[in-house]
């Protein structure tokens, strides 16, 4: 099989969404495999690295986790600025949470890099019984807006993994092939009109 080499992609990423909806824990859920279930609230935003190995590419993800808290809405631009990828959270069980992500998604609509690839995650997923938004309403508005969707446990792990699987594969997508793949390409593109030329 004609492999082209493994990229190496170091790739910001950016999670947004109301206080308490689980931002911290999905990140710690990847980056440490735990779950607390007294989480302390974020004060301005955290910062972890992560990195995935795919079978395209190897991610360094440089996550930052913000604050929900109102007060610190006016620092997320700084975090979402430049970021390749963001996740906006909220929380099943919370109507309120719901109608605050898609806010988020509007403001980065108009003020984050047009590359953004981003991500709604309807996290909390284990408390069915006490569900608001229905999986039916995240999946549309998420359709309607070009987002992807999952609904995911930072408790339980569900959709957890598969959630930095799936921004790690649309990041390895939209990132251009390594510069010696284009180089190898162009010699051998050279060789064949010198053999042209002078046979
Ligand atoms: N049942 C359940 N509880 C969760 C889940 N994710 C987070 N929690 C709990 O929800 C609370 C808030 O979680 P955090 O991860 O701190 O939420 P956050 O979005 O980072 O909050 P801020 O830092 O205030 O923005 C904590 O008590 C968590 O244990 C989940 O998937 N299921």
């Amino acid at each position: 099989m004609a492999r082209t080499g493994n990229k190496n992609i170091q790739a910001k990423l950016v999670l947004l969404g109301d206080m308490g909806t689980g931002k911290t824990s999905l990140v710690l859920r990847f980056v440490t495999g735990k779950f607390l279930e007294y989480q302390e609230s974020t004060i301005g935003a955290a910062f972890f690295t992560q990195v995935l190995s795919l079978n395209e590419a190897t991610i360094k993800f440089d996550i930052w986790d913000t604050a929900g808290q109102e007060r610190y809405h006016s620092l997320a631009p700084m975090y979402y600025r430049g970021a390749a990828a963001a996740v906006v959270v909220y929380d099943i069980t919370s109507m309120e949470s719901f109608v605050r992500a898609k806010k988020w998604v509007q403001e980065l609509q108009r003020q984050a890099n047009p590359t953004l690839i981003m991500f709604l995650a309807g996290n909390k997923a284990d408390l069915e019984e006490k569900r608001k938004v229905g999986f039916e309403e995240g999946e549309q508005y998420a359709k309607e807006n070009g987002l992807v969707f999952l609904e995911t446990s930072a408790k339980t792990a569900q959709n957890v993994n598969e959630l930095f699987y799936e921004i790690g594969k649309k990041l390895a997508k939209a990132s251009p092939s390594r510069p010696t793949g284009i180089k190898l390409h162009s010699r051998s593109q050279q060789n064949s009109r010198r053999m042209f030329c002078c046979s």
